[in-house]
């Protein structure tokens, strides 16, 4: 019987590692185990290596001449003969193959980061039986060779940049006498052509083959080793029984106006009010609103780095602290968080309706940072403006809540709260009179949706061009404009963070970097005073330009207007995931007055710039969830690009859009939570 084989992995903390894992398994169907370059001392990693039959060095940022950036990979490439096992390097993996054995590294001049090339091989070694190779490249440093280096290395592939760039660069090498190889670029991307990726197959029958001769056969993994396979899957968490069944009434409302509904449940006057619209029928389809009940809707609000989770019960005056230190959270706000889900597990709700009841709010970018132990950059944002800072988290738990399907026009009104039928029937009937006063259809007949590719704007058979100029109309403005103060980000500054960047970028420390920056608005007196002034601005937004990852956000003294094109993650209660990405904006209204066409919009992002920034986020978002799959994916890998780099017209924008998709595979049961994970 052939043995099970047992792969290391070793991950210099890059953002596309998870993607070879899966690449790898998927190939050679060996177990992979993924370490950290700095995971463990070289005794100890000696001491374990037994266990395993050969090891991949995966890519990261940084230089292998820097010894943090490495940590234990040189010492992999000079082991004792006797403890030598087949090696592949990838990127980093690779340079620091060549850099072990006497080759110098360098910045390349043009940096490749998402890039394509073809890459030149002879057929043979690691390129057996394979055609043109369409590979994409993510460094900025490349390995150069003399005479005595390529006496024990040899060369396997170049690229050819062309003398005004970077001229032929090295892509493959292999030792000439120990069983190591390496490629520079990317067989995990999902842009690399298969015959691409084929060198991972021919690498495992070349090390296979290798171990065979030598008759190795590793040893049993050590007492107390952590399988990856057994690590404590996010989505195979015990969840307790069910306990709750949820109450609703279900019916058709394709006349239900949205805004007339939230001025129903008084949006205009409640203090407190949180709703996700898709305002527009585009990917984005329902809308759900959450509606407070006194005594029972808590909000919890928190700040990164703050001990204590606040908690605040609409209609009772004053805050409760709930302590999250490590040691009463172990898992901080997350574990504290789940915990309070979990005690409302339910059942009996349609299984149409996206969500049944459960946690609307938001994680800002710094609380998603926290969780990775970065240290975040203070004072921030508001800060620095000298306001008090908005939380980094607010989440509010709805018991009670209705949800409209903007296409179908079907709507849901749910409670997860016992005995609460009463409610649910007074509110169906007034919803159902609402729709009933309304005489215009608001929905879009499924007929004319059509698939993601080519979006439907709303019903309207106005041209792009007339549709821009009714939406950028001047119309009565919103609030005097003499009593608004727009501060944006300094030119200067901003130039030197660009530059910064860019200096980063060209030391091979990133591969892409998302530079952002704060515009505030400040309304003088009296209009912020305005309890309304939140609700007037979505208003006008929404008709301004409707997006289908709209929001309505307004607790604990924070008010967050959204009007977004982008969906950063879906999941619902079956385990599909989709995530839709947008790297590549062109603003319709040009200066002149007149609007970008669709071929004028389609020639700018279709450039090498938008499609590597498009890319780079692609593999990333493989990597986050190959991550969280860690191996469990069902047999046809769990995570797929349905969609890349489609270019979707929204209301005053062209995107560049791709889709990334799937299901949680392995021992994953439904979770009949409260509905879904819905994120805009
Ligand atoms: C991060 C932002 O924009 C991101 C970058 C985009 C782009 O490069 O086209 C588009 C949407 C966002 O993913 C932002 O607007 O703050
Ligand atoms: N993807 C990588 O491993 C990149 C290696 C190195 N940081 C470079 O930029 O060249």
């Amino acid at each position: 019987m052939t043995p099970v084989r047992r792969i290391l992995l070793v991950d210099a903390y890059d953002s596309f590692s998870n993607n070879l894992a899966a690449l790898i398994r998927l190939i050679t169907h060996a177990e992979v185990h993924t370490i950290k370059i700095d995971t463990y001392t070289n005794r100890e990693f000696r001491a374990f290596l037994k266990s395993f039959d050969a090891i991949v060095i995966g890519p990261g940022p940084g230089t292998p001449t820097n010894d943090e950036d490495v940590g234990i990979i040189p010492q992999i490439y000079a082991l004792p003969e006797e403890e030598i096992i087949p090696v592949f390097g990838v990127c980093l993996g690779f340079q620091s193959l060549c850099l072990g054995f006497g080759a110098t590294i360098s910045r390349l001049k043009v940096v490749k980061h998402g890039q394509s090339s073809i890459i030149r091989h002879q057929g043979n070694d690691l390129f057996q039986n394979c055609g043109e190779v369409d590979a994409i490249r993510y460094h900025s440093l490349r390995a150069e060779m003399n005479e005595e280096v390529l006496k024990e290395l040899e060369v396997l592939a170049v690229a050819d940049d062309g003398p005004e760039e970077n001229g032929e660069v090295i892509m493959a090498v292999k030792h000439k006498r120990l069983p190591f190889w390496g490629v520079q670029y990317h067989p995990e991307s999902c842009c690399t052509n298969l015959d691409g990726a084929k060198v991972v197959a021919n690498w495992w029958k070349l090390a296979t083959g290798w171990l065979n001769r030598k008759g190795r056969v590793s040893e049993p993994l050590p007492d107390g080793w952590v399988v990856p396979l057994e690590k404590q899957n996010l989505l195979g968490m015990p969840q307790p029984p069910a306990d709750r069944e949820l109450s609703y009434r279900s019916f058709h409302a394709p006349c239900l106006d949205i805004v007339e509904l939230c001025e129903l449940l008084e949006v205009q006057t409640q203090q407190q009010f949180v709703m996700l619209d898709s305002s527009a029928k585009h990917t984005g389809r329902y809308t759900i609103l959450g509606v407070f009940l006194p005594g029972r809707t808590d909000t919890f609000t928190w700040r990164v780095g703050d001990e204590n989770m606040l908690t605040e019960t609409f209609g009772r005056p004053g805050v409760a602290e709930e302590h999250v230190s490590p040691e009463t959270s172990p898992n901080g706000i997350w574990g504290d968080l789940s915990a309070h889900m979990s005690a409302f597990n339910t059942t009996g709700g349609d299984e149409e309706s996206p969500f049944w009841g459960g946690f609307i709010g938001y994680f800002n970018y710094e609380a998603g940072v926290s969780a990775l132990d970065v240290e975040l950059s203070s004072p921030r944002g508001d800060e620095k403006i000298g306001r008090a800072r908005v939380p980094d988290m607010n989440l509010t738990f709805f018991h009670r809540s209705i949800v409209v399907d903007n296409i179908s026009g079907k709507v849901w009104v749910q409670s997860l709260e016992i005995r609460d039928e009463d409610w649910v029937i007074e509110m169906t009937e007034k919803v159902k009179l609402l729709a009933a006063m309304s005489i215009t259809p608001t929905t879009t007949p499924p007929n004319e949706i059509v698939g993601n590719s080519a979006v439907t704007l709303p019903r309207s058979t106005a041209s792009s061009g007339e549709r821009i100029a009714t939406a950028t109309a001047i119309v009565e403005p919103l609030f005097p404009v003499s009593g608004v103060t727009i501060t944006q980000p300094g030119k200067e500054k901003y130039m030197d963070n660009v530059r910064a960047c860019q200096r980063e970028l060209a030391k091979g420390e990133s591969y892409e970097l998302c530079l952002t920056a704060q515009t505030t608005v400040d309304l003088e007196l009296p209009f912020t005073d305005d309890e309304d002034a939140g609700w007037k601005i979505y208003k006008h937004l929404r008709k301004r330009n409707p997006a289908p990852f709209a929001g309505f956000y307004r607790v604990a003294n924070t008010t967050l207007v959204s009007s977004s094109p982008e969906r950063f993650l879906s999941w619902d209660r079956h385990g599909h995931f989709q995530l839709r990405p947008i790297k590549g904006t062109v603003r319709k209204a040009k200066p002149d007055g007149t609007t970008v066409t669709r071929r004028e919009a389609e020639e700018i992002l279709n450039t090498p710039k938008e499609r590597a920034e498009n890319l780079m986020i692609v593999d990333l978002i493989r990597h986050d969830l190959h991550g969280v799959l860690d191996g469990q994916e069902d047999e046809d890998g769990g995570v797929k690009v349905s969609k890349l780099m489609g270019i979707e017209e929204y209301e005053t924008v062209f995107q560049l859009v791709s889709v990334i998709e799937g299901r949680m595979g392995g021992p994953y049961e439904r979770r009949r939570v409260y509905g879904d994970g819905c994120f805009a």
